[in-house]
């Protein structure tokens, strides 16, 4: 594991998300086999007519019409005849080919054919994609949505997908909504139901928590039915900083306290019975781009999907210089594909966050111009 010196605690942000990934329950997908030969019949795969290919370029008097879903018995297609077919349709008995619309004149209940025919032409055959009983997708696959196509496809349908019910809670006796000059508003509370909401999930505000360990003791209790819980603030050194405690009072496992990222060290994710608790740290940018990195991976578990990558990579315009040992992710504008480093004041500067497209990943001692670098872009 890659520890550094000056933090031995620290845990590395890819061991972090793979902790997150591990503790987290998948729902179990069984394999997909076909129930029966994919098409199940010969079918039409343009709009214009079933004929036998044998009588090449001669006229065929047409017999009428077959629709997609259409019973084929109603026809039987013999020299000298034809039926009109749309994409899709079953092919009548007698015919082994599709002439496009585009290929043939039509005269008076009669088509002549511009081009000769050739069997098999323009029809997707029985079985053609799969037979009955072929596996089609093993068992244990991530899902995604061509999976969900496929599954209803067999006649095995999911249950309509369900979003996650995720619950924001700031915390802080600072937090008020008209603040006096020791005091602030709460930024994190609405910034994290917003992503959390682009993210596909359920979101429910709560209101702030104070800095009381019996307040929020209670508020982990009694989670109301959400499956994740967000909280930001009051997991770092302070005196005020209770939520690591009152979690291991209540028995949660912690998964991890602690991180090797900058901005975002504090960060803290625990499972307490059926609720995961994603402890965001207080400074906005360090709460954004934790739950950035964060929430995405729980709701992908959760959901069946596969781990989520949300790195891009692309040159940096100018260096970015690093001192620290913790890697940096550090603030920038995306312009003609590149990342433009803008001059960020750190984890509290939410005016930087509301200007950039993107973070830098920086190791220390930094990169120069022209860098190729990984980035994640905001939401
Ligand atoms: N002695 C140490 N002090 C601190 C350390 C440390 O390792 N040792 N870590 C620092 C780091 S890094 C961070 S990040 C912060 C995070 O601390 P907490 O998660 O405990 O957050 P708070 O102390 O509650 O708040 C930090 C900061 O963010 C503001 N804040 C809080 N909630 C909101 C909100 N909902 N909306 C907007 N801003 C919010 C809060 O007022 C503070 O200014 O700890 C360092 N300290
Ligand atoms: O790592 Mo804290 O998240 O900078 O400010």
């Amino acid at each position: 594991m890659a520890m550094s010196c000056d933090h031995p605690d620290l845990l590395p942000l890819d061991e972090a998300l793979a902790r997150l990934w591990a503790a987290l329950p998948a729902p179990a997908s069984s394999e997909v086999r076909a129930d029966r030969d994919d098409p199940a019949a010969d079918l039409a795969a343009m709009d214009g007519v079933a004929l036998r290919s044998e009588d090449g370029r001669a006229p065929r008097r047409l017999l009428g019409t077959l629709y997609a879903g259409d019973d084929p018995a109603a026809f039987t297609v013999t020299p000298g005849t034809a039926v009109r077919i749309m994409t899709g349709a079953a092919l009548p008995a007698g015919a082994d080919a599709i002439l496009p619309v585009e290929q043939l004149h039509e005269t008076e209940g009669q088509i002549h054919p511009q081009a000769i025919p050739e069997a098999g032409d323009h029809v997707r055959r029985r079985g053609g994609q799969a037979c009955a009983g072929d596996l089609l997708l093993p068992a244990d696959q991530p899902l995604n949505v061509a999976r969900t196509a496929l599954r209803a496809w067999v006649g095995r349908p999911l249950p309509p997908p369900r979003r996650i019910r995720v619950a924001v809670a700031s915390t802080g006796d600072e937090l008020v909504t008209d603040p006096l000059p020791h005091q602030i508003r709460d930024s994190n509370g609405p910034m994290l139901a917003a992503l959390a909401h682009a993210l596909g999930a359920d979101v429910e505000r709560r209101p702030a928590l104070p800095d009381d360990p019996e307040t929020l003791a209670a508020a982990l209790r009694n989670p109301g039915g959400v499956r994740i819980l967000m909280t930001s603030g009051g997991v770092s050194m302070g005196e005020h900083d209770h939520l690591p405690a009152v979690l291991k009072d209540l028995g949660a496992t912690i998964l991890f306290h602690k991180i090797r990222l900058k901005p975002g060290k504090p960060m803290l994710a625990a499972q307490l019975g059926d609720l995961l608790v994603l402890g965001l740290p207080g400074n906005p940018v360090s709460a954004y781009l934790n739950a950035l990195l964060f929430l995405p991976v729980a709701l992908a578990k959760l959901e069946g999907r596969a781990l989520p990558d949300p790195w891009r990579r692309a040159r940096l315009a100018a260096p970015v210089k690093h001192k620290g040992d913790r890697p940096l992710l550090h603030p920038c504008s995306l312009e003609d594909g590149q990342l433009h480093p803008l001059p960020g004041k750190g984890s509290a500067d939410l005016v930087t966050l509301a200007r950039a497209d993107a973070f830098a990943w920086i190791e220390a001692p930094g990169q120069e111009a022209g860098a190729r670098v990984r980035y994640l872009t905001v939401m």
